[in-house]
């Protein structure tokens, strides 16, 4: 017999199950109350006596901390708690292992496990654990799933969908082939809160392979634009904190992303699944942190903005030099060179009657080659002065040594990372390939290859103590900055990205070439994009083909191509799909423009007609709710349910940049799309376009095939 087998059933069991939690909370809470009842008794207690014994304290003081960890993991229970009140569950299989006598197990499965201390079991299953993984990798019928214990089969009787809020259940959906399917299109349909939300109820099986990986130390994920990588990598995190748990806590973790606003984009998914959210760093950050902060240097964001605004072919050809793994070769051997040419070993006068002779101290410099080069005169000098005082039976000072230490130093040509790095270049035959800009600031492609330079001279920096390290649209770095990155953390990785999504053509990486820098790692695919619809999917397809991208089925408006007599008219269009959006039930609008001096020009001649506009610059450190306007490479990693990209001039966009940043912007559509030009439409825009609206809101007119 099933168990719970019509929805009424299903419903009076939820609200069982919402009583027994509702104990639970109540039980807890007296607890919470009574921590800081005891608490408050303490710190009175210590208040009113001042004069009470040091033995007494200290006890006092350990009795407090103790109370205070407790307490804490108690209020941690009671925010689980609460969520769970919320949403108990979201999934049930029934699972009957091929095992004589095996009773069929009804398994209800939520963002957290629930333990009823009275029935002595697990009333909800963490999505996380072992059995857990069949809800997401089965369908009814045969079924397994890995146990500590070794692959446990059986079969999937009977599996269900629930859509909880605030513990009423607003929907069941009945087992059948398309269970995931029918949730997943509500979910895909469903308009964009302010962030980033979790996917924890519909996770389809080829990503679930990768949220449960264990098995690979270097995981490169290739996803096509709006295939989940960010979501996944998130619920990646959850997971691991879930099964090493005790090994690895959401300190360890580091994100390398790519901005604030995006890392605040994403900074709910973890809470929402009941984990902290995980420091998160810049690439530059880290280069400049390993070079002591000690250059000027442009951003990232500032070098897109060079290629954008104004490129000149040595710009490129440096950024696209510094990309290559010619580049890294030609760096390993100029170490080497160094190794060999840049100590130059003198004599040393020590005192009036003893002289260390070059021809020791040059032996002394390769014998410690296995310290990095500059850490090595220390211990040369050390070695040395015991040589010598064996040998002249004198008492060195410490004179004597700095002496010698600073002689020794001096014969090192490479003691200044700059003067090495340009000199690399002109040993390498390339002087060409290095420039400083305005204020002896740095180009962005030195910062990697001069840390580089830095840590063969001195060597690393202290270890670093992450154990699990995600790296977040891994395109945008070039094979050196990997090499550095691998350098500086030795724990497993996830990187993720989609080599179609560049906004740095020029010096971008694809899966391969990370493989190569770090000469390890498995690659995964993602190809099927939930983000937009078919219409805006293929739409995108046409501004830049990727083979690999499978639309998902789920149908909306066409893409809207509008072509303009002048900018005003434009604006005044523009304006007028704003105020049709403020109508709409879609909740974000993005306006996004090849490059942020043009966002702000929108932003500054819309202001006139239309309030509730949100600038989002490369500075903003926070994601905004409503219409943004911005440039495509702020908008990379975020969506928005409607999307305009004004200015798709063929002036505009022209080059090879110019139209990354346009597919950019057209995969952040959700639901709409709407591109507008004037004078000459871009040759990036898909014509003829089958989608185009004959009447258009504001004063659009259909395009012209170009
Ligand atoms: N299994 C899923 N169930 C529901 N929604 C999903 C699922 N997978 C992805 N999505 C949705 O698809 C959208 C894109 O996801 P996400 O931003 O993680 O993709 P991405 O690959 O990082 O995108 P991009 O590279 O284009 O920035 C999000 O709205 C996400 O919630």
């Amino acid at each position: 017999m099933v168990f719970n087998k019509t929805e009424e059933q299903e419903k009076e069991y939820l609200r069982q199950i919402i009583n027994i939690i509702n104990n639970s909370v109540n039980n807890t809470d007296k607890s919470v109350k009574e921590h800081v009842d005891t608490l408050q008794e303490y710190k009175e207690y210590l208040w009113s006596n001042k004069d009470i014994d040091p033995h007494e304290i200290r006890s006092m003081r350990e009795s407090i901390l103790r109370h205070f960890a407790t307490g804490e993991s108690v209020i941690d229970k009671r925010k689980r708690l609460g969520k769970i009140l919320d949403i108990p569950y979201f999934g049930r299989i029934d699972f009957t292992e091929r095992k004589e006598g095996s009773e069929t197990r009804v398994l209800y499965i939520g963002i957290h496990t629930f333990y009823d201390p009275g029935k002595k079991a697990n009333l909800i299953h963490d999505w996380r654990a072992p059995i857990s993984s069949m809800f997401y990798d089965h369908e009814l019928g045969a079924a397994s799933y890995s146990s500590p214990t070794g692959e446990v089969e059986g079969d999937i009787s009977l599996k269900r969908q629930y859509r909880i809020r605030k513990g009423q259940m607003e929907y069941m959906i009945e087992n059948s082939l398309t269970v995931h399917d029918d949730v997943l299109q509500k979910e895909l349909s469903s308009n964009t809160d302010d962030k980033m939300k979790n996917i924890v109820t519909t996770i389809q099986r080829e990503q679930n392979r990768i949220i449960r990986n264990e098995d690979t130390q270097t995981l490169i994920i290739q996803g096509v634009a709006g295939s989940g990588k960010t979501s996944i990598a998130l619920h990646r995190i959850a997971y691991l904190l879930y099964a090493q748990k005790g090994e690895i806590t959401s300190k360890d973790i580091l994100i390398i992303s790519p901005n604030k606003v995006f890392a605040d984009y994403i900074s709910n998914v973890l809470p929402e699944l009941g984990e902290e959210t995980v420091p998160e760093t810049s690439m530059e950050q880290i280069l400049s942190g390993v070079l002591n902060n000690k250059y000027k240097y442009q951003n990232f964001f500032e070098q897109v903005t060079e290629l954008l605004e104004k490129p000149t072919p040595g710009f490129i050809e440096r950024i696209q030099y510094k990309a290559s793994f010619d580049f890294i070769s030609q760096l390993e051997k100029f170490i080497l060179h160094m190794e060999n040419h840049y100590f130059k070993a003198t004599d040393v006068k020590l005192t009036k009657h003893i002289t260390v002779p070059a021809e020791f101290i040059d032996e002394q410099f390769r014998r410690f080659n296995r310290y990095p080069m500059r850490q090595r005169f220390e211990t040369m000098t050390d070695y040395i002065l015991e040589m010598m005082t064996l040998k002249h039976y004198f008492k060195v000072t410490t004179t004597e040594r700095n002496l010698l230490k600073k002689e020794i130093q001096k014969m090192f040509a490479g003691n200044n990372d700059l003067q090495v790095y340009k000199d690399f270049f002109i040993w390498s035959g390339k002087p060409e390939m290095f420039k400083t800009h305005k204020n002896r600031t740095l180009e962005y492609a030195d910062l990697a290859p001069l840390a580089y330079l830095h840590v063969a001279l001195e060597g690393l920096p202290a270890p670093s103590r992450i154990k699990h390290l995600l790296i977040d649209e891994m395109q945008d770095y070039s094979p050196i900055q990997y090499k550095m990155i691998q350098k500086l953390y030795s724990c497993r990785k996830t990187i993720l990205g989609d080599a179609c999504q560049s906004v740095n053509p020029y010096g971008s990486s694809t899966a391969e070439m990370i493989q190569k820098a770090f000469v390890t790692g498995k690659v995964m695919k993602l190809c099927k994009s939930y983000r937009s619809t078919f219409e805006i999917s293929n739409f995108a397809q046409r501004i830049q083909a990727n083979e690999d991208l499978e639309a998902i089925a789920r149908h909306g408006d066409a893409p809207t191509v509008l072509s303009f007599k002048n900018p005003e008219e434009e604006l005044s269009a523009i304006s007028g799909i704003i105020t049709t959006f403020k109508k709409s039930n879609y909740k974000s609008l993005g306006i996004i423009c090849k490059t942020e001096v043009q966002a702000q020009e929108i932003t500054e001649r819309l202001k006139s007609h239309t309030d509730k506009l949100y600038f989002l610059s490369h500075q903003s450190t926070a994601f905004a709710k409503g219409i943004i306007i911005t440039s495509s490479h702020m908008a990379k990693g975020l969506e928005f349910d409607e999307v305009i990209i004004p200015q798709t001039n063929a002036s505009n966009y022209n080059t090879l940049i110019d139209k990354s940043m346009f597919y950019v912007a057209a995969t952040r559509a959700m639901h709409r799309l709407t591109i507008t030009y004037w004078d000459k439409p871009s040759r990036f825009i898909p014509f003829p376009n089958p989608y185009t609206r004959q009447s258009t809101p504001g004063n659009g007119n259909n395009p012209p095939a170009p």
